[in-house]
């Protein structure tokens, strides 16, 4: 079975924290300059996941590592303090013991609890001396359409009510219209009502358009104070996929090239299986490095991701698999 000293060397690298973005004045300049050849972005993504794979210690290393970096995310309109409960419990410990214990592996959590505003307050006592951050999700999630200043009170209230990342949604229009401008003053005004929760701005990409609508968005959120970029909510036709995040992580790569911020990232939305989960880690460390393999720049959003590597987890330490049912958050 694996031990610490068999574990892929991204299983061990420090926690580390980065500068707060501090934006930019929007250079709608820059934002004019920003294509995205399509075809060139889908041969990449159709290679990723194809050209090489991860076994064994190593798969179950990567797998842990795709733990640590999950939100894990309820959205439902029947949740319940009871079901927060419950998730916040799999949060501390994510992997059953058993399965820990014969990984040899010692306690880990995911990157945070992803809720309603409502769930905050039983997330946040199921959650306490844990240092599990809550996410809420704001701003009229999901669709972004409530008025103005109710969107920027319910930032407010979430970190009052104890979320430290706050999860917004843009305004589509903005986009599909090229009103960089309205897009920048309305991502700084939700940074601003963050005070100190980061904020992952969510591009809801599925309705954006194009590819290039995609980068440029991206790029405005970025400018504008984000300190993440999130594909989608989950709830739009089409959530995470591999070109929408070329896209976007190369984004992040030129803003860190001209800014020395790095920007983090969070794919979401349709993400349940580990296999994929490993796809979209060897692309972050391909396109941005091992640095992005950390959960204080990179989270899946998911909510049925765990179970299924709790599922191949078991299957590595085991020889057998087991019903997915009995891995719950699956
Ligand atoms: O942000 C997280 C998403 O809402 C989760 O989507 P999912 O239920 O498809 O995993």
């Amino acid at each position: 079975m694996m031990n610490v000293k068999e574990q892929d060397k991204l299983a061990q690298l420090p926690q580390t924290t980065e500068p707060r973005n501090a934006g930019l004045p929007l250079d709608l300049d820059w934002v004019a300059r920003v294509q995205a050849n399509t075809s060139a972005i889908e041969r990449r993504a159709a290679t990723l996941g194809t050209r090489r794979s991860v076994k064994k210690a190593h798969q179950a290393a990567w797998l842990l590592k795709a733990v640590s970096c999950i939100d894990l995310t309820t959205l439902a309109g029947d949740d319940t303090a009871g079901r927060v409960k419950w998730l916040c419990a799999k949060a501390r410990q994510p992997i059953r013991g058993d399965i820990m214990d014969a990984l040899g592996m010692g306690p880990i959590t995911v990157g945070a609890v992803c809720v309603y505003h409502d769930m905050i307050a039983p997330a946040a006592e199921a959650l306490a001396g844990s240092g599990i951050p809550i996410a809420a999700v704001s701003t009229g999630f999901p669709a972004g359409l409530s008025p103005f200043h109710l969107r920027v009170k319910e930032i407010e209230e979430s970190v009052k009510a104890g979320a430290s990342e706050i999860d917004i949604v843009i305004s589509r229009r903005h986009v599909l219209t090229q009103n960089w401008q309205a897009l920048y003053d309305e991502m700084r005004a939700f940074r601003a009502a963050c005070g100190d929760a980061h904020v992952k701005a969510i591009l809801a990409t599925g309705e954006l358009g194009s590819l290039r609508n995609v980068a440029r968005a991206s790029l405005v959120c970025m400018m504008a104070g984000a300190d993440f970029i999130k594909t989608s909510t989950g709830k739009e036709s089409v959530n995470a996929t591999l070109p929408v995040s070329l896209v976007m992580i190369r984004a992040i790569r030129d803003y860190e090239a001209a800014t020395g911020f790095r920007i983090g990232y969070k794919p979401a939305g349709g993400i349940s299986k580990a296999k994929d989960s490993l796809v979209y880690l060897s692309m972050m460390k391909e396109e941005l490095g091992d640095r992005w393999l950390q959960p204080d720049l990179f989270r899946f959003g998911a909510s049925s991701l765990l179970g299924d590597i709790e599922r191949q987890l078991e299957h590595y330490v085991t020889g057998a698999y087991s019903a997915s049912y009995r891995h719950a958050a699956g």
